[in-house]
């Protein structure tokens, strides 16, 4: 348990606009702080001021969410930030905050994936920009929606821990930082591993289009187990390369997002997966409506430093392979099933040639 004087932040501005700026939004007004929204379009702005949002029909926000299109009024006086736009965008947006920010506020970052180009984590790109300022990640299985409604939910709160924060872990920015947000309906839990907590997040939206179009090219329910645990085997893998611990990969922002991603709809990464699988245009796809889908870019830039560090993510590959290269999609699955038979885990170092069927 989380010892009672562990004091949350009071202020918090969230920056993003969309369906999960908005749940964290109301997971934060729920608790009972001053929340602040920053989003770029302003009829999105005024109807969270009026208590909704436009893609979460039905639901009524928490009353007390302020919204401003104004970064500056969104970062005024706030004691930490959550950043909830799109991972590419995220250099971007922290460049903008950087006048605005208060000394030494913590930033949480909420979206899930690894900079294209130069294959830095979220929170690599974001410490580049703001050297002063404690960044993490808060990550998890949580659909919007549901966090929205307050379904209960789960997620990780994962900040560095420095050498003050190891002698008084109960103040640490990740601590403070899931005392804010908890809740009955929200159950955070505090890791100091936020390279597996990222990678968990990054890797999950892959294998997710996988299980997607491996479902919409009729496979079934082996194969989506299979590509699960195949899937976080190669997180593991890459977070472990990356300096980060393979059992953060078994909780919440691992095993847990993947376990939801890979399993419904809801998920707009299996979504793409299944209508690519079923042979859908990718123009056509969501009725040609711009859908945010991770791990459409981030199944380039997963795969390109997973080469930097000299990691195998077969399944990864086979994504981007599919998606940017052109690779037809059921073959890409019978070369998945007919490579050579390796250890399981990958420390068993044996690899036989499949028989050839
Ligand atoms: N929706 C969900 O269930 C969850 C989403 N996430 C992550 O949160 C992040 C955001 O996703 P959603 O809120 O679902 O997307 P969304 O599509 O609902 O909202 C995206 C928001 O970012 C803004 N945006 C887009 N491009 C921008 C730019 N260049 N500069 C500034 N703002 C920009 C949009 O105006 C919109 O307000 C993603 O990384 C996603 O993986 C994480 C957990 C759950
Ligand atoms: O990350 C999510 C849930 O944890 C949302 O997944 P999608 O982006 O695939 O909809």
């Amino acid at each position: 348990m989380t010892a009672p004087d562990t004091l949350p932040y009071t202020r918090i501005a969230v920056i993003g606009s969309g369906t999960w700026g908005t749940a964290l939004a109301s997971v934060l007004a729920r608790a009972g702080r001053d929340v602040v929204v920053w989003g770029r379009r302003v009829e999105v702005v005024d109807a969270i001021g009026q208590g909704t949002h436009p893609a979460l029909e039905g639901i009524a926000l928490p009353h007390g969410i302020k919204a401003t299109a104004s970064l500056e009024t969104a970062l005024d006086g706030a004691e930490a930030v959550l950043m909830v736009t799109p991972s590419q965008t995220l250099r971007d947006m922290a460049a903008q905050m950087r006048p605005h920010l208060g000394k030494a506020v913590p930033v949480a970052l909420c979206a899930k994936g690894i900079e294209r180009g130069t294959g830095l984590l979220l929170s690599e790109v974001v410490q580049q920009e703001l050297p002063d300022h404690p960044v993490g990640a808060i990550s998890g299985p949580t659909f919007a929606r549901e966090t929205a409604l307050g379904y209960p939910t789960a997620a990780t709160v994962a900040f560095p821990f420095t050498f003050d924060d190891r002698l008084n872990p109960n103040a640490s920015p990740a601590a403070r930082m899931a005392v804010t947000l908890g809740g009955p309906e929200f159950r955070p839990y505090v890791s100091d591993d936020l390279v597996g907590v990222e990678v968990g997040g990054a890797v999950k939206n892959v294998i997710a289009i996988a299980c997607g179009m491996m479902s919409g090219a009729g496979f079934a329910e082996n194969t989506r187990a299979a590509l699960i645990t195949r899937g976080m085997d190669e997180m593991k893998t890459l977070a472990e390369a990356l300096g980060g611990r393979r059992e953060t990969v078994t909780g919440l922002a691992g095993a847990g997002d993947l376990t939801l991603t890979c399993s419904s709809e809801t998920s707009r990464n299996m979504k793409l997966g299944k209508q690519l699988g079923a042979g859908i245009a990718r123009g056509e796809c969501f009725d040609g409506l711009p859908v945010v889908v991770e791990g459409e870019t981030n199944a380039v830039s997963v795969c390109d430093l997973a080469a930097r560090v000299g990691v195998s993510m077969p399944i990864c590959e086979t994504v981007n392979a599919i998606l940017h290269h052109g690779a037809d999609l059921k073959q890409g699955f019978r070369d998945l099933w007919s490579a050579p038979i390796e250890g399981e885990p990958r420390t068993l170092e044996i690899m036989l040639a499949q028989p050839a069927s």
